[in-house]
């Protein structure tokens, strides 16, 4: 039985849980262009902006803002990370006396909260701007339509949805932890045409091309976690990192019940980014020590499941989390709900071997009925690869 993830939309107002699931596409139908061409292109510059910090925020969103005064830009921000200023903060103090009468463009609703940071929507407020261009509505239940609700209040023009679904993508990983209270599992593998990750003495190296391979360091970068199983450390002995230097470096998690895991294991051997072991309460005390000492986070967990794993590192702040783990853990990982997006590399290569091993282990179907289909499925060529990218159905729980 594969677990279906609800998103609880119970602690918004009928008229935010709307707004809401208009903003996140759920419940609702395709959309048309809004806003002018130019307004399509600030926003696009918002997002890059947003982008500047890919991988650093969490728990909050990207986000980026743009001032625009007679046609021209006058000020740019973005939020560096949680615990700094909000992107319009930055944007309002680059433009000075010029934000009065200006239009700000602003990829998420700007907030009407005292979170870490006092509400963005008072700063506009008293900054004088004319008119508010938002990209998408903030589903954080604190803000939710009251910001633009609050600046609407104060006769400032608000236009919402410009290059909406642009700025969901950006954040799907936020969206997804604010909904369901998880970050957002994505499963990373790579395969051969007939759908094996390695052969069958367990070499893998490599399967891919060289370019979908910098392509996956590059995903590592904007997740907030890398997690695999003690099989993956036993037989691949992999880095987890990104191997670029500026790069955001995720948490290597690696999740072992028992610690009968190898003491010289290139994950505790590098310091090149922090490494976590989640364990069960009491195991191997004598290895426990010995990870400490090399500078590894160890946390006991009361049972060790892929959504205890994943309870626990929301707790801890996470929007995304990568799994990179082999078949056993992956279909656990699946059948338990902690895999929202998938991303398969299919590399134009056949190995053979019926007990090669898979990239998804037994989910327990014997019809094609029960197979689990994604949806919003892309495919582009990586180098010599296929990479296949989709979700599994998501549904909203609104009663
Ligand atoms: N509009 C907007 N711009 C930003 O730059 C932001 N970081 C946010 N974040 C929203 O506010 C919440 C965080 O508030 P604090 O940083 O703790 O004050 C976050 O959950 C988003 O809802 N919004
Ligand atoms: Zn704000």
């Amino acid at each position: 039985m594969v677990a279906q993830a609800d998103a609880s939309l119970v602690n918004y107002t009928q008229e935010s849980k709307h707004l809401v699931e208009s903003a996140v596409g759920l419940n609702s139908p395709p959309k048309e262009k809004i806003g002018s061409d130019f307004d399509s292109r600030m926003m696009l510059r918002c997002l890059e902006l947003a982008r500047r910090a890919l991988g650093r925020t969490s728990p909050n969103p990207l986000v980026g803002a743009v001032i625009v005064k007679d046609g021209e830009i006058v000020g740019e921000g973005f939020h560096p990370r949680a615990g700094e200023p909000h992107a319009e903060v930055f944007a309002l103090r680059a433009a000075g006396d010029r934000a009065r009468g200006a239009t700000i463009y602003v990829s998420l609703e700007p907030c009407n909260h005292y979170g870490r940071t006092p509400p963005c929507s008072e700063g506009l407020i008293q900054a004088g701007v004319a008119k508010v261009v938002v990209g998408m509505v903030d589903p954080n239940p604190l803000v939710a339509g009251g910001g633009i609700a609050r600046l609407r209040a104060a006769g400032i023009e608000v236009l919402v949805g410009v290059e909406e679904a642009a700025c969901h993508q950006l954040n799907e990983a936020f969206v997804h932890r604010i909904l369901y209270k998880r970050p957002l599992g994505i499963l990373k593998y790579a395969m051969t045409l007939d759908g094996k990750i390695a052969t069958t003495s367990g070499h893998s190296a490599w399967v891919t091309s060289q370019e979908a391979r910098s392509e996956v360091h590059q995903l590592r970068a904007t997740c907030d976690a890398i997690i695999v199983g003690g099989n993956t450390v036993r037989l691949d002995n992999p880095y987890l990192t990104t191997r670029q230097v500026e790069a955001h470096k995720p948490l290597r998690v690696v999740m072992s019940r028992h610690l009968n895991l190898p003491e010289n294991a290139h994950l505790w051997q590098t310091a090149d980014a922090p490494t976590l072991v989640l364990t069960e309460k009491g195991a191997n005390p004598d290895f426990q020590e010995l990870l400490l000492k090399q500078g590894v986070e160890v946390v006991e967990l009361t049972s060790l499941t892929p959504d205890k794993a994943m309870a626990y590192l929301y707790e801890r702040g996470f929007c995304s989390v990568l799994w990179e783990c082999g078949g056993t853990l992956a279909a656990s990982a699946i059948a338990q709900g902690a895999v929202q997006k998938v991303l398969a590399f299919i590399a134009p290569k056949i190995i053979g071997g019926s007990i090669a091993p898979t990239p998804v282990g037994d989910l327990g179907f014997t019809t094609m009925t029960e197979a689990l289909s994604l949806e919003r499925v892309r495919w582009r060529v990586v180098g010599s690869d296929c990479l296949v990218e989709g979700y599994f159905p998501q549904k909203a729980n609104s009663q």
